[in-house]
């Protein structure tokens, strides 16, 4: 897992440009800045909702960071009515996250941890357009499922539970219960992810004959434990046995139907250890009563559980465990320690190695684009406080100079962040890497990323970024360059972030506070003027530039404040003779 940390933006002596000025007041405590990500609200423990029994290992870490509350089998209201106090929520399959549980969060909810893999009970789309991550714990139990699956398989060649049964009602029927034998014979595994793997692996270790169906499985990992990856067609026709390990999506959604089984080798026998949605259930019945399907061991069903009277269940040629797959003691041990280390650490505002619905970015990258979150943020917010009123701001730019090649940056990140400093202050809305692209769309907001590309070592992510606005007025008209665009530039010096460019002019201002832009006539005693009027009113000055337009003519300075002026210093400052324009922009 890994962590956007906290860090502390501290002033920068750094004078690059035409004229750069750090004043020397008595330093002041700096606020600790956090970038958080998706973390629940500061100061109070959050509370962690676990709607589905969970490990203990899972329970004690969670305790460590947050209240946690066990409620195991709440009504869908029941939920709906405890998820607004809460900022986590923890289910395992047999709960589900609908849109409703987002909407009664009314905003709080930030993460949903799925201990387990299938996440079809969650409704993505509802968590992200609510900035709701899902994480899940996709590996803890993937041994138990493999496992499961071959105990199927195992059991049904060979009638172990119908046989145990019979033994259990008195009987002895020896020939009755005769089975078939596993070696030599063809095994489809459909799905050739983590347990449809080890699932062929232990196959393979019986003896059986192992193919793969899977449309996104690279072939040299099948190649590596001896499975030949096939069309759908091809296992269809060729498998004595079929086990289904894909996810339950709308393309896999009843995968398995009638069409599907009239193209099986006849007397088929089939697993089902991933969703029962995969597999049309009437259709299975019809197959089976047909003798189209000899066998068939299911763990999951399309309803769980199935109604007493379901016939698939009670079938002869049926054996059925109710959802077992990953219920092994390790297994579940497992699961809960990652999903709780995953919810704490979303929580805490650390980005989640196994978020469902968010990049993931790896920790080395997170590491090493940390500083560029913070200036891509601050970039977005000073370039839309730019915006003149009245002017909807909707074509964005985002350019991002490397000497990188375009495979060795990932801006995702960047991008999600220049959205937040985009749109937050504009809007009441909550902006996180989960939802900004749902919300820019939403919003109509059209950003667009180009590369620049620059000679020189790529060891550095970045040299500089720049975000410009088209198709709008700007209440300052000297942030507007050649091009006609709103045009904010900044780079990362000494770790901090830094604005460099406003319009065309040079600037260099370390991006922490807030920002005045000031146009003058350039001469003598500005400077002293506006930093009198702020000393006056006790604001600290932690950074300031003038770029000059023209020398004698007009000067662009820019001022890094701490805190915010009050509307008469801001005034008296548009009011000294020599200013033409000036803003105030919050970062
Ligand atoms: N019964 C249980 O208790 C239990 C336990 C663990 C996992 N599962 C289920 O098992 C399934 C697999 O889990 P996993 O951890 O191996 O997931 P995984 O993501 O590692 O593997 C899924 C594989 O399915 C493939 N796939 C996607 N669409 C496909 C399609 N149309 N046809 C064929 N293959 C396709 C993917 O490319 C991927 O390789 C999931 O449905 C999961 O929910 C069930
Ligand atoms: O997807 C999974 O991880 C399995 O289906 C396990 O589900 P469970 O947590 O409800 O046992």
């Amino acid at each position: 897992m890994s962590a956007i940390s906290s860090w502390n933006l501290t002033i920068s002596p750094d004078t690059t440009l035409s004229f750069s000025w750090r004043p020397s007041l008595p330093s002041r405590p700096r606020k600790r800045k956090t970038l958080v990500v998706l973390a629940a609200g500061l100061g109070a423990k959050p509370t962690v909702l676990v709607a589905e029994k969970l490990g203990d290992p899972g329970i004690q870490l969670l305790k460590t960071f947050a209240n946690v509350d066990c409620s195991y089998n709440l009504s869908p209201e029941e939920l709906c009515t405890k998820i607004s106090l809460c900022d986590a929520l923890i289910v395992r399959s047999g709960t589900k996250v609908t849109r409703d549980v987002f909407e009664s969060s009314m905003g709080r909810l930030k993460v949903v941890g799925r201990a387990g893999v299938g996440i079809d009970n969650v409704d993505l789309s509802a968590a992200t357009e609510h900035g709701c991550l899902v994480v899940n714990a996709p590996t803890a139990n993937t041994i138990a499922a493999a496992e499961h699956g071959i105990a199927l398989l195992t059991a049904m060649a060979r009638n172990v539970a119908q046989a145990d049964a019979s033994v259990k009602a008195g009987k002895w029927e020896r020939s009755k219960y005769v089975g078939v034998s596993l070696v030599g014979k063809t095994l489809a595994v459909m799905g050739f992810g983590k347990v449809g793997s080890e699932v062929a692996r232990r196959a393979k270790g019986l003896g059986m004959d192992v193919i793969a169906h899977d449309p996104y499985a690279p072939a040299d990992r099948a190649r590596a434990i001896g499975v030949e990856l096939v069309t759908f067609e091809e296992a269809l026709r060729t498998a004595d046995f079929i086990s289904m390990h894909m996810p339950l999506t709308p393309a896999t959604s009843k995968m398995f139907n009638d069409e599907a089984f009239s193209r099986v080798k006849k007397g088929v026998r089939i697993v089902n250890v991933a969703r029962g949605g995969v597999i049309d259930e009437e259709a299975l019945l019809r197959a089976l009563d047909a003798g189209i399907v000899a066998q068939a061991a299911l763990d999951v069903f399309t309803e769980e559980p199935p109604l007493q009277e379901n016939k698939l269940v009670r079938h002869e040629n049926v054996i059925a465990t109710p959802h077992l797959g990953a219920s092994t003691t390790e297994a579940q041990e497992g699961v809960a320690l990652e999903i709780a280390e995953a919810v704490v650490g979303a929580l805490k505002g650390e980005l989640a190695a196994t978020a469902v619905n968010a990049p993931m970015v790896p920790a080395e990258v997170l590491l090493e684009l940390s500083p560029y979150v913070a200036l891509t943020e601050k970039l977005g917010r000073l370039a839309v406080q730019l915006v003149a009123g009245g002017s909807g701001v909707k074509f964005v730019k985002v350019a991002y100079a490397s000497a990188r090649g375009p495979d060795d940056l990932d801006t995702r990140l960047l991008r999600a962040m220049v959205t937040k400093g985009l749109i937050e202050p504009i809007s009441s809305v909550f902006v996180n890497l989960v939802n900004a692209d749902f919300i820019a769309k939403q919003r109509g907001l059209r950003i667009t990323e180009e590369r620049i590309v620059l000679d020189g070592s790529p060891e550095k992510a970045l040299e500089f970024i720049q975000v410009r606005i088209a198709n709008v007025e700007s209440k300052f008209a000297s942030a507007m360059c050649d091009s006609g665009e709103i045009t904010v530039e900044g780079r990362v010096k000494d770790g901090k972030p830094h604005l460099t460019k406003v319009g065309s002019l040079g600037v260099d201002v370390s991006l922490e506070g807030s920002i005045i832009l000031c146009r003058q006539v350039d001469q003598p005693g500005i400077i002293g003027k506006v930093g009198s009027i702020l000393g006056e009113e006790n604001v600290n000055v932690n950074f300031m530039s003038v770029s000059r337009i023209a020398a004698g003519k007009q000067a662009v300075m820019t001022i890094g404040v701490d805190e915010e002026p009050s509307r008469d210093a801001l005034k008296k400052t548009g009011e000294i003779s020599a200013v033409e324009e000036f803003v105030f922009l919050k970062l």
